[in-house]
C-alpha cells in the first residue's frame, strides 16, 4: 500500500511557482528522502501534504485521505507525526505545558520514553529554548501519539551531531516497527544514511526518483590528494574521475593582486575551475581564509610543498587506489560528493552562480564533515 500519493500536484503562490506536476508514491514502511536546494519546493510539498494549503492543481492523498478534505485530514492526523521547518511554539509556556496541551489534542502513548531519549528541558519556558532544544521538543511532539506516518521538514537542522545520530537510530527503529517517513533535507549524507529512496526536486519539479544505492553509485566521492612532487597533466584522466583539477604550489601559491593575496594552491585551483564556493573534498586546511595564519616564514601554501589533485570519483575504488599508490601521498581526503555536484553533473543545465547562491555554504561544510 502507499502511504503518500501525489498526482501532478501543483502549487502556485500567485505567479510564483511552488511545485509543478509532482507525481510520486511513498510506500508504506519506507524512509523517503526529499532532497533539493533552497527554494526547490520541498516545504511547499510538505505543507500541501499536511493540508495546510490547497494545491493549485493535481491531487494528493496521505494514508488514503485526500489532502484537500478537511475532515478527512483531521482524522488522518491522528496517525501522522509532523515536524515543521519553523516550529511555531507558544513561547510563553513551558515545554511540559505545551506537551500536555498537544496530548489533549492527539493523544500521548509514549512521551515518557521519548523525553528520556531526546531530553528537552521541559520545565523551562519554550522562549528560553535553544534552536536545538526546540527541535528536540518537536521530535517528542511528532512521535508521542505513535504515528504510522511521519512527515518532517529538515528535521535535524539545529541538532548537534550526537543528537542527529540518536535521531537516525530512532528512525531506523521506528521503521522496523512499520512507520513510514517522508522528510526533506539539503544534506545528501543524511539522506544516504537513512533513506530507502530519494526524490530530488529542483525548481518545483521532481527531477529524479531513485533508490539510495543507485543515487550513491551515481553521486560518487569527492577526492583530494596532496602528493609530493608534480602530477603530469592528464595523469588523472582515469575511468570514473570527473572535474579533475591539478594545482601545484609553486606558482599558484604566490599572492597576486588579482586574487586578493590568496596563497593556498588548492583554493586557487578551485576558483580557476569556476566553482569558487566549493569547499567539500579539500583537505581541512584548505578551508583557511586568505591571510588567516599563513603569514609566517616559508609559508607558501601553508608550508606544504607538492601538488594537489581534486576530482569527483564514481569509478571502482580498487582501481583508484592502484593509481594513487604510484604517488607519494602527503594528504588524502575522500568525502561524499556535495549536493551541488549531483545537481550539476546529472541535471546539467544548472547555472553554477544560481546553484551556489541557493545551496548554503554551511550546508556543504556539514556534508563534508560526515
Ligand atoms: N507563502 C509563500 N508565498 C509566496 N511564495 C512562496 C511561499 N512559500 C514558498 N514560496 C516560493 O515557492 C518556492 C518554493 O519554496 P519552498 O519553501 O517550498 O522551497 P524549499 O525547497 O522548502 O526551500 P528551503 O530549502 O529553502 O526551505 C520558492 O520560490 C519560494 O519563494
Amino acid at each position: 500500500m502507499v502511504a503518500i500519493r501525489t498526482n501532478e500536484l501543483t502549487k502556485y503562490y500567485g505567479e510564483t511557482l511552488g511545485i509543478e506536476d509532482l507525481t510520486l508514491d511513498v510506500r508504506e514502511g519506507e524512509v523517503f528522502g526529499f532532497l533539493g536546494p533552497n527554494g526547490a519546493g520541498k516545504s511547499t510539498t510538505i505543507r500541501t501534504l499536511m493540508g495546510f494549503q490547497s494545491p493549485s492543481g493535481g491531487s494528493a492523498t496521505v494514508l488514503g485521505h485526500d489532502v484537500t478534505d478537511r475532515s478527512a485530514m483531521i482524522e488522518a492526523k491522528q496517525s501522522i507525526g509532523y515536524i515543521p521547518a519553523e516550529m511555531g511554539f507558544d513561547e510563553s509556556v513551558t515545554g511540559r505545558r505545551f506537551l500536555r496541551y498537544q496530548a489533549s489534542l492527539k493523544g500521548d502513548t509514549r512521551s515518557e520514553e521519548l523525553l528520556e531519549l531526546f531530553d528537552p528541558p521541559m520545565d523551562r519556558e519554550i522562549g528560553e529554548y535553544s534552536t536545538g532544544n526546540k527541535r528536540k521538543l518537536a521530535v517528542v511532539l511528532a512521535f508521542m501519539h505513535d504515528p504510522d506516518l511521519v512527515i518532517m521538514d529538515e528535521p535535524t537542522s539545529g541538532l548537534d551531531p550526537l543528537m542527529q545520530e540518536r535521531f537516525y537510530e530512532f528512525i531506523r527503529e521506528e521503521q522496523e516497527q512499520g512507520v513510514t517517513f517522508f522528510f526533506s533535507s539539503h544534506i545528501l549524507s543524511e539522506v544516504q544514511k537513512i533513506c530507502d529512496r530519494v526524490g530530488v526536486i529542483r525548481n518545483g519539479q521532481l527531477v529524479e526518483l531513485e533508490d539510495v544505492e543507485t543515487l550513491l553509485d551515481r553521486t560518487g566521492k569527492r577526492v583530494s590528494a596532496h602528493v609530493a612532487g608534480t602530477i603530469e597533466p592528464g595523469a588523472f584522466d582515469i575511468d570514473g574521475a570527473h572535474d579533475v583539477t591539478i594545482s601545484g604550489d609553486e606558482e599558484s601559491s604566490r599572492p597576486t593582486a588579482a586574487d586578493g593575496g590568496e596563497r593556498d594552491p588548492r583554493r586557487s585551483a578551485e576558483r580557476s575551475d569556476g566553482d569558487g564556493n566549493r569547499t567539500n573534498g579539500a583537505p581541512a586546511d584548505a578551508e583557511q581564509e586568505p591571510g588567516e595564519d599563513d603569514a609566517g616564514e616559508g609559508s607558501a601554501a601553508g608550508g606544504r610543498e607538492g601538488t594537489t589533485v581534486s576530482f569527483t570519483y564514481t569509478g571502482d575504488y580498487n582501481a583508484l587506489l592502484e593509481h594513487l599508490v604510484e604517488y607519494d601521498i602527503l594528504d588524502l581526503d575522500v568525502a561524499d560528493a556535495p549536493l551541488e555536484d549531483v545537481f550539476m553533473r546529472f541535471y546539467g543545465d544548472v547555472d553554477p552562480d544560481e546553484e551556489s547562491s541557493t545551496v548554503g555554504r554551511s550546508d556543504r561544510r556539514g556534508e563534508a564533515d560526515v
